[in-house]
């Protein structure tokens, strides 16, 4: 993926400030966006995503300039083309297993209904194993059921890029490994490019092919960023620049 990230928000709640200040430039399909709890990692996701509007700079996906404060561009989130995995999947409770991933086709308002049926998502029902839960609801999943649903929520569009914030925080660490597994392969089979964002060294060392940490830095509470590479890659640190 090409990605070019140079952002800079300020955000304010009550006497508290915090100012997001991060620049990021990689040609990596894998890339991990790693830092403590608190260090600006989701809000980097969401202004990615479109979910957050920096105050200035630029953000481009693939070639495409999905922000960018002096140009006046600031593409909706359905235009940038990502699919989001939310640390807590945000399923809707109250739509099926089935609803949940067309909605990641829909652009309306109204909810898919529950006996609408889309080619591409009886495919990622079929390949993700959901077929017997499919009329289910989230509640009634096991929790590596709900993050396969929101994965293929995330994919079902085929999005130009994938972004998942801890995908695997909320699973018990056997089916941590299995899930990191199985999200690998998958990211190599359909060659889709990923920002993943984790406090977890594991997530780093399976998929951090990229690798940018962002650090609070006291007192003023502005987030550094800086990157390291696997050994074998062949691409330059040089392009992440600290401030
Ligand atoms: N709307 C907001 N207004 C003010 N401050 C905010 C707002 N949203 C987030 N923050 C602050 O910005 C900082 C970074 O938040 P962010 O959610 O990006 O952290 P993170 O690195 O993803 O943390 P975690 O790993 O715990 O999820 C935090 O100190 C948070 O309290």
């Amino acid at each position: 993926m090409q990605l070019d990230i140079d952002i800079y928000k300020t955000l304010r709640a009550g006497k508290r400030s915090f100012t997001l200040d991060v620049q990021l430039q990689s040609s990596s399909q894998r890339n991990v966006i790693y830092g403590p709890s608190g260090a600006g990692k989701s809000l980097t996701l969401k202004a990615i995503a479109g979910l957050l509007t920096p105050e200035r700079g630029h953000i481009r996906l693939n070639g495409h300039t999905v922000f960018d404060s002096r140009a006046g561009v600031d593409l909706a989130p359905q235009a940038r083309r990502v699919g989001y995995l939310f640390q807590d999947y945000a399923l809707f409770p109250h739509l099926n297993v089935r609803q949940n991933i067309a909605f990641g086709l829909s652009h309306r308002w109204f909810n898919p209904r529950a006996r609408e049926r889309h080619e591409q998502v009886e495919y990622w029902i079929r390949a993700f194993g959901l077929e017997a839960m499919a009329h289910q609801l989230p509640d009634d999943l096991s929790g590596g059921q709900r993050q396969r649903v929101a994965l293929a929520r995330a994919i079902v569009a085929e999005p130009q890029a994938l972004l998942l914030d801890e995908p695997f925080a909320a699973l018990d660490p056997s089916l941590r490994n299995t899930m990191r597994r199985e999200l690998s392969d998958l990211q190599q089979l359909l060659q889709i490019p990923m920002v993943l964002i984790t406090h977890d060294p594991q997530d780093v060392q399976t998929f951090g092919d990229h690798v940018v940490e962002l650090r609070d830095s006291e007192p003023d509470k502005q987030i550094r960023a800086s990157c390291h590479h696997k050994a074998n890659e062949a691409t330059s640190c040089k392009d992440t620049s600290i401030r």
